[in-house]
């Protein structure tokens, strides 16, 4: 038998409004299912008590301020398996330098021990809170899209859609192909980023293929007489290194540097990497790579927390952007309704799935739209979202455009105005050839999305 807690770490008569109004509780959403045999709200308590001060027996070392600094389970629902948890702002570890609290101690207590428990089959985050005061004691952004806006020449509020790709082949590149494939592109798209595993592999070494990546960027600007944005990924174990390949890249493309954006694996590299982004680099925007959260976000996965807790985390680290899925657009997992995410990123106060968080004038973090995406799946995915304030980066949707990757750059950005316009894709593709040919490039899509577009497109879509 197990240790019941109940009555030291769970008081249902909290309620959740008293706790916000309060102030003093960052407030946890969880789907926890305890194993055969344990009472829910004994279940519950344990995690509560491993969450923070306690563990499986009582200690002596427990004195009436341990007592105080108690997380507490305030609210249960077996049947839904909602389990809500007040943790006091006190308990989580702050910096010796400046005060200011980290992602790694708030994943430590509410995601931790808690993982793993032999009396919990199961516990997910599904949504969090954050007063006032912990909003004021994160960094959040340094720079958002409207950084990019400014850097491509549009408006400051509403400057719109960012035409971006990701440098495919994903791997297999030496430097003078990578640095052509980003030309091509940049004849026609805003922003190029590196694929999250790309880095200085032997075969393209970064010291060679950075200044020929400016070189294309300089020949791209010229001659479209446009700014171009680069997304080089930094990542690494070792912070010297992340700093060291930084460095390097800013002073490669020296004049420039203001247009390079820097590109982190913060899933698997984890919250120190990206603080060490943020606080180094806050000149530069701060791209949020998320590659591997699938093994804790998917739906599948009952363990973890969910892609909107991941956004909601990335924008107190102070990404500049997160990629969020193509919501059901795309090739990766997602739906209609994960539109939550970019709402909860992108304003200045939201409804969650559980909380109404406020961010208190926090910078946005921009949607980066990614995975599977092409000309003939945007249409859609705008519809969806409302809006067209994103980064998008289409790598097959550029790459694998039938006449060029400046060609495939062009019919996503074709593709935004047929939206924006409110305009019937087919009858909009008849005079935008990009756009129509993305049709002849993709043509499964095609004839998924617009039933009968052969014999509607005609000429306008055939071979040249
Ligand atoms: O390389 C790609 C997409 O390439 P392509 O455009 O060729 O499919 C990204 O790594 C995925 O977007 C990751 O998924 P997510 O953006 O959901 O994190
Ligand atoms: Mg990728």
């Amino acid at each position: 038998m197990s240790l019941d807690q109940s009555a030291r770490y769970s008081d249902l008569s909290l309620t959740e409004a008293d706790l916000i109004a309060g102030g003093k509780h960052i407030l946890v959403a969880y789907r926890m299912k305890p194993k055969p045999g344990y009472g829910y709200l004994e279940a519950a308590a344990h995690f509560a008590a491993e969450s923070s001060t306690g563990t499986n027996v009582e200690v002596s070392t427990t004195d009436d301020f341990t007592k105080g600094v108690d997380a507490l389970v305030y609210y249960i629902d077996e049947a839904t398996e909602d389990m809500r948890i007040a943790y006091p702002i006190e308990l989580f570890d702050r910096n010796m330098t400046d005060g200011r609290m980290m992602i790694v101690s708030f994943l430590t207590l509410v995601i931790g021990n808690n993982q793993g428990m032999g009396d919990i089959e199961h516990g997910k985050i599904y949504d969090f809170y954050m007063p006032e005061r912990a909003i004021q004691l994160f960094d959040g952004p340094a720079k958002d899209i409207t950084d990019m806006w400014r850097i491509l020449g549009r408006p400051m509020k509403d400057g719109g859609y960012i035409a971006g790709t990701i440098i495919k082949p994903k791997l297999g590149l030496r430097p003078e192909p990578f640095a052509a494939a980003a030309y091509q592109f940049w004849l026609g798209g805003d922003f190029i980023k590196n694929d999250e595993p790309q880095g200085n592999q032997v075969f393209c070494p970064a010291k060679k293929v950075y200044p020929l990546v400016y070189d294309a960027m300089k020949r791209a600007q010229d001659e479209t007489g446009q700014a171009k944005i680069f997304s080089a990924n930094i990542t690494a174990d070792d912070h010297y290194e992340m700093l060291a390949r930084a460095d390097f890249i800013l002073e490669t493309f020296g004049p420039d540097a203001d247009k390079v954006a820097f590109l982190v694996d913060g899933f698997v590299g984890g919250p120190g990497m990206i603080t060490t982004a943020r606080r180094q680099y806050p000149g530069q925007y701060l791209h949020y790579h998320r590659a591997g959260h699938g093994m804790i976000t998917s739906p599948s996965a009952k363990r973890g927390y969910t892609a909107f807790v991941l956004g909601k985390i990335a924008r107190l680290q102070g990404a500049s952007g997160i990629h969020v899925g193509t919501m059901g657009y795309g090739k990766m997992e997602g739906d209609q309704s994960d539109k939550i995410i970019c709402y909860m990123l992108e304003r200045d106060e939201c409804q969650g799935p559980v909380y109404y968080q406020k961010w208190y004038g926090m910078k946005p973090t921009t949607s980066i739209i990614s995975g599977g995406m092409n000309a003939l799946r945007l249409p859609g995915f705008f519809e969806n979202l409302g809006h067209g304030n994103v980064i998008n980066t289409s790598g097959g949707g550029s790459y694998g455009h039938i006449d060029s990757p400046a060609a495939g750059a062009i019919s996503l950005r074709q593709s935004y105005e047929c939206w924006k316009a409110g305009a019937d894709p087919i009858e909009f593709a008849k005079d935008h050839k990009e756009f129509a040919r993305a049709f002849v490039s993709f043509p499964g899509d095609a004839d998924k999305l617009y039933p009968g577009w052969r014999e509607k497109l005609g000429a306008a879509a055939q071979h040249k």
